[in-house]
């Protein structure tokens, strides 16, 4: 296979392998275009692509229409005393999963506090975990010893998935729920590679290379931030300088000192950081054996084309050799490079790109390894947000994997300018202690955290206007306990890890259903109970519908009268 860059357009940047082209341009998302198709980058490519990405249901792997499930990791899994346990997707396979407690939060009624809330620790549903350890996964002793003291000690079904074939060295693209425990299904594999909790075949080799030896990329501050602060959980105090954080709006020259002076092996941070620091020669990455791209399909947007353009063609680069020069090209630069994308929401987009980066790349999945060559281009829906006829197609499974099982969907009508007091009855009413809430632009939210606190409900807002240093702060306050309620953006909505949060409320509508997935997944993190309350005007309640539709779970109708939740007649869900 053989790649060629070339500028085949103002401003649109192409590359082509025999295989595929990659074009980043000012107009185009990045895509990917089958070349047999391509004479001309084609009508046919170029409509069947955007057939999956208007199709109303970005949620996506439903749309994979996967051909064969080759179980890879099909091992025999060694019952736990107890016997073997319920998967966590049980309930879709007619297994009834293990309750935790009752999915009416009503029903635990006490007498909390109002504010400041004291914190109660949600249970993790055990469901969740399949019967492996990670031991069995052949993890190294010095690695499981870390993670046995932090208190890690099964790992999770994408967990037990994701080890083994990253270890075989496939590319791979990760998919699994919110909160199922993607970061450590790519971080375990890295560190049991390079550093010091390596495995011991291959202690000798560590001096061989030099340098960064993973790069993982996330679209926002407090995501990146989320992943230097797991790495370093595992690497331990005395190893902690080996993962370096270089995220925007933190100050650059501090991080290109940290470079120099701490030697790190993994650096985490947002693409406009990464590219610049690189861009001024300050980053080498040209060893680099591990790229990481985490909630990829955002990464792949339109929004970071240029950044990620630069990061894709720059780590793993072996020194020695230009981009145009070498005899195999570009591409063998890069054979190096293990490339790991992961999300929850994967558009057939992302597996197109796969595909044409990786080698023997592979869609991992908590129950199943598929090649990604033997997924298909999806079919198109009929018209925007209606499904094909087709059963298969009804129901949009890949929305549904991408929303924890645990989770309690309602919506409710209210009229614009109550829809604080709504916000209000429905925390009461359901008791939550640590609500995010979410709204489309930056400007509301001030106004709803100050309407809040003149209620005597104790609420703080985040959004990308604020500093990074303030950003931290709302953070961790949050996580303290200090405030029941965060109001935010957008910005929330991707990874970030708040476990106890037991209601994530929708005072605005999202977007599409990829967004109300990546918003729900706050709750309900690891099995946890959850809900999710969208609160929408009486005109709105058709999205709804339409979003139960797609997503394939039911978002049922309430209301807040009396301190209670009143959940409506369910309408047909289809
Ligand atoms: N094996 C494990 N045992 C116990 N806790 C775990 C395990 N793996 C991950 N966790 C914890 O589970 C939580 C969720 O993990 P993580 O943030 O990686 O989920 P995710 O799938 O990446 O979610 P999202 O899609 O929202 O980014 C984190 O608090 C993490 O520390």
């Amino acid at each position: 296979m053989r790649l060629i860059i070339g500028q085949v357009h103002r401003n649109v940047l192409a590359l082509a392998s025999s295989r595929s082209c990659f074009v980043v341009g000012d107009h185009l998302p990045f895509r990917m275009l089958s070349l047999p198709r391509a004479a001309g980058f084609h009508q046919s490519a170029w409509r069947g692509s955007q057939a999956v990405e208007d199709s109303g249901s970005a949620l996506t792997l439903a749309n994979l229409e996967v051909q064969s499930k080759a179980d890879y990791v099909k091992k025999e899994r060694v019952p736990r005393t107890g016997g073997p346990r319920p998967s966590s997707r049980d309930s879709s396979f007619g297994v009834k999963p293990k309750k935790v407690y009752s999915p009416n939060l009503k029903s635990a009624k006490s007498d909390l506090p109002k504010s400041p809330v004291v914190k109660k620790k949600l249970k993790i549903d055990e469901a969740l975990f399949s019967a492996s350890s990670f031991e069995e996964l052949g993890l190294p002793p010095l690695l499981i010893d870390r993670l046995n003291k932090e208190g890690l000690t099964s790992p999770t079904e994408v967990q037990s998935a994701s080890i083994p074939v990253i270890s075989q060295r496939h590319d791979v693209v990760i998919q699994s729920y919110t909160g199922s425990g993607k970061t450590l299904a790519y971080l375990l594999p890295i560190l049991s590679e390079i550093g010091p909790l390596k495995r011991a075949g291959q202690q000798g080799n560590s001096d061989k290379r030099s340098g960064i030896e993973a790069v993982v990329v996330a679209p926002s501050r407090e995501l990146g931030m989320q992943i230097v602060r797991e790495v370093e959980k595992i690497l331990g105090s005395d190893d902690k300088r080996l993962v370096q954080q270089l995220v925007g709006g933190a100050n650059r020259s501090r991080q290109e000192e940290a470079l120099k002076k701490n030697k790190p092996i993994i650096v985490v941070g947002t693409p406009g950081r990464i590219s610049e620091i690189s861009a001024a020669g300050k980053l080498q990455t040209h060893n680099c054996r591990f790229l990481v791209l985490d909630e990829v399909d955002q990464l792949l947007s339109f929004n970071y084309r240029e950044d990620m353009h630069r990061i894709l063609e720059h780590v793993g680069r072996r020194s020695g050799t230009s981009s145009s020069s070498g005899i195999l090209g570009p591409l063998a630069r890069r054979s190096e490079r293990q490339t790991i994308l992961v999300s929850a929401t994967i558009p057939f987009s992302v597996i197109r790109a796969a595909r044409s980066w990786g080698h023997d790349p592979v869609l991992v999945r908590a129950k199943s390894v598929v090649p990604l060559d033997s997924i298909s281009v999806p079919r198109p829906m009929l018209s925007q947000g209606e499904p094909n006829s087709d059963p298969a197609m009804s129901v949009n499974q890949a929305a549904v994997d991408s929303l924890p099982p645990s989770l309690d969907h309602y919506y409710c009508t209210s009229k614009a300018q109550h829809k604080v007091d709504t916000l209000r009855r429905c925390i009461h009413a359901l008791e939550a202690q640590t609500v995010i809430a979410f709204m489309n632009n930056t400007k509301p939210l001030k106004d709803v955290v100050f309407k809040l606190e003149a209620r005597g409900m104790k609420a703080i807002e985040l959004h990308g206007d604020l500093g990074k240093l303030a950003r931290s702060t709302v953070l961790k306050k949050f996580k303290a306990g200090e405030f029941r309620v965060l109001v935010t953006n957008e910005l929330s909505a991707r990874g970030l890890d708040v476990p106890e949060c037991d209601l994530v409320i929708n005072l605005d509508l999202p977007t599409d259903s990829t967004h109300y997935a990546h918003r729900a997944g706050r709750t309900g993190r690891l099995g946890r109970k959850g809900a999710v309350v969208s609160i929408c005007e009486e005109s709105e309640a058709f999205i709804m519908r339409k979003m139960r539709k797609q997503l394939g779970v039911p978002i049922k109708p309430c209301d807040f009268t009396e301190g209670q939740i009143n959940v409506h007649k369910e309408e047909d869900v289809e």
